[in-house]
């Protein structure tokens, strides 16, 4: 797939939105791609998890012992990753604000993990979810995301193979916009803080 028909699955499922967002990391921004509109068409869902397994290089995708994803994004595009590689889907969760393996999910010493994520911003959720797995004894060796919002800045500590690109500018408390302020803000994520 190229980023035309990968934009254009965004589009015709309504993902891009407009508005005044905040974000998980608590920057502002004027757009919001809510990938769970993307993901809602399983069909639609099965089809980009087939064509992010593509971006991993062959020698990294041998390597994948099982597939790890931060909830609430990163559930569905997840259990799609772990149908496309042929793997076991688990995910984190975060009740009480740290990622954790809960619902009996466990992983072997040393398991060789893709991190899969929806969308990725300042990378800080995939930060954490990495290291959660370390603390649950296995190694991210890759991730992947649906989509890039960080212009290619966000630096996890391993290889990160987005499916497509997409940055809208995002602003600290102190530089939001007019035109954004006289906007009233939603906050669509799960993050507590
Ligand atoms: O790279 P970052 O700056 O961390 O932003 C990206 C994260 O934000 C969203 O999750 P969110 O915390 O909003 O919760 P959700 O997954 O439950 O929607 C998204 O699913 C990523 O996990
Ligand atoms: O940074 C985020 O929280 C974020 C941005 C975005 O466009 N979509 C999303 O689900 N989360
Ligand atoms: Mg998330």
């Amino acid at each position: 797939m190229n980023d035309d028909e990968i934009l254009s699955e965004f589009r015709a499922s309504e993902a891009l939105l407009e508005g005044h967002f905040m974000l998980s990391s608590g920057r502002h921004s004027g757009h919001y791609l809510q990938c769970a509109r993307v993901l809602m068409n399983p069909e639609r869902a099965g089809r980009l998890a087939f064509a992010l397994a593509q971006k991993i290089p062959r020698e990294i995708r041998n390597e994948i012992d099982v597939v790890i994803s931060p909830a609430m994004g990163g559930i569905i595009i997840g259990q799609e990753m772990g149908r496309a590689l042929g793997k076991d889907a688990m995910f984190l969760e975060r009740p009480d604000g740290e990622f954790h393996l809960r619902r009996g999910f466990r992983i072997d010493k040393g398991a060789k993990v893709l991190m899969v994520e929806d969308v990725v911003t300042t990378g800080l959720s995939s930060r954490e979810a990495i290291a959660a797995v370390g603390r649950e004894g296995g190694e991210v060796i890759a991730e992947v995301a649906l989509v890039d919002r960080s212009n290619g800045a966000a630096d996890l500590g391993v290889p990160f193979f987005p499916l497509v690109d997409i940055t809208f500018p995002t602003y600290a408390d102190d530089e939001i916009p007019d035109e954004l302020a006289a906007i009233e803000v939603t906050k669509p994520g799960s993050r507590k803080d």
